[in-house]
């Protein structure tokens, strides 16, 4: 059979998205959502989405990552399927959609191509020597770093995403450091097991991470560059949680097209 799909991209983090609310595709088959993504073989994506029905809520939002397993919440795919959701006519400027987190509100403007996520709320945030880690969805190592254009992100992320502690249900490696009034990012993804150009969960982490590092507490607002562009964070912190937490930035149709699938 056919499958129709379409391609987004959120600051550079790639998915294939697919309508799946009529003649549904079975999507629990990691051989071939593995291929689909692959950049040689296949169309090609750091994940892929499908876009379901779902009593109560707009949508239900699927997510495999690239190696064709189903994961934790991708933020910036969360964004593109907003926007896939507004370019299928489901949804107007505001989506109430259930992810595998739980629900998410989101905005999204009159273009369709920049969305604003609320992603879940954050209160623990412990130490791994120098690095923070955290859950904003899916699970993150934050740690600072210098001259961060030159680090060898994949060597160093490869090795804390396998060490001891991580090795079993992996994480997101995110290194940081401060760059004109918010910080550069760049990010070892699980699941994709390489560098990508951005990361919504891992950039939220990031600056959630920097305002405990910072002390800083109030309505915080933090501007994030990445591989593939800018991303914004805002959101509310007393000194224990974080709440009202957003995740801003582009979400663009790539192209759409069909490839060939055993049924
Ligand atoms: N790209 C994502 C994160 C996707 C999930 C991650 N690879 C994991 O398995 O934890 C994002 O934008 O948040």
């Amino acid at each position: 059979m056919k499958l129709h799909f379409y391609k987004y991209q959120g600051a550079g983090n790639d998915f294939i998205l697919v309508d799946n609310r009529e003649n549904p595709v079975d999507h629990h088959n990691a051989k071939l959502i593995s291929h689909l993504c692959d950049r040689r073989f296949g169309i090609g994506g750091d994940g892929i989405m499908f876009l379901q029905t779902k009593e109560g809520y707009d949508f239900e939002m699927v997510y495999y990552n690239a190696d064709g397993q189903p994961s934790s919440m991708c933020g910036n795919g969360g964004r593109c399927i907003v926007a896939f959701a507004k370019f299928l006519g489901i949804i107007g400027k505001e989506t109430d959609f259930l992810a595998v987190d739980g629900p998410h509100h989101a905005r999204i403007s009159e273009s369709g191509d920049w969305v604003s996520l609320q992603m879940i709320d954050v209160d623990v945030i412990s130490n791994d020597n120098e690095a923070y880690v955290l859950n904003t969805g899916s699970p993150h190592y934050v740690t600072l770093a210098n001259d961060l254009a030159n680090k060898d992100v994949y060597t160093e992320g490869h090795a804390i995403r396998n060490n001891e502690t991580y090795h079993a249900n992996g994480i997101n490696v995110n290194f940081v450091e401060p760059k004109d009034n918010g910080y550069f990012v760049r990010t070892f993804e699980r699941g994709v097991e390489d560098e990508t150009y951005a990361c919504g969960t891992g950039v939220t982490a990031v600056a959630l991470a920097m305002a405990k590092h910072n002390n800083q507490t109030g309505t915080i607002e933090t501007p994030i560059k990445v591989l593939g562009g800018d991303l914004n964070i805002r959101f509310d912190y007393d000194g224990i949680s974080f709440t009202k937490i957003f995740l801003e930035g582009p979400a663009v149709q790539v192209f759409e097209g069909e490839v060939e699938i055993d049924s």
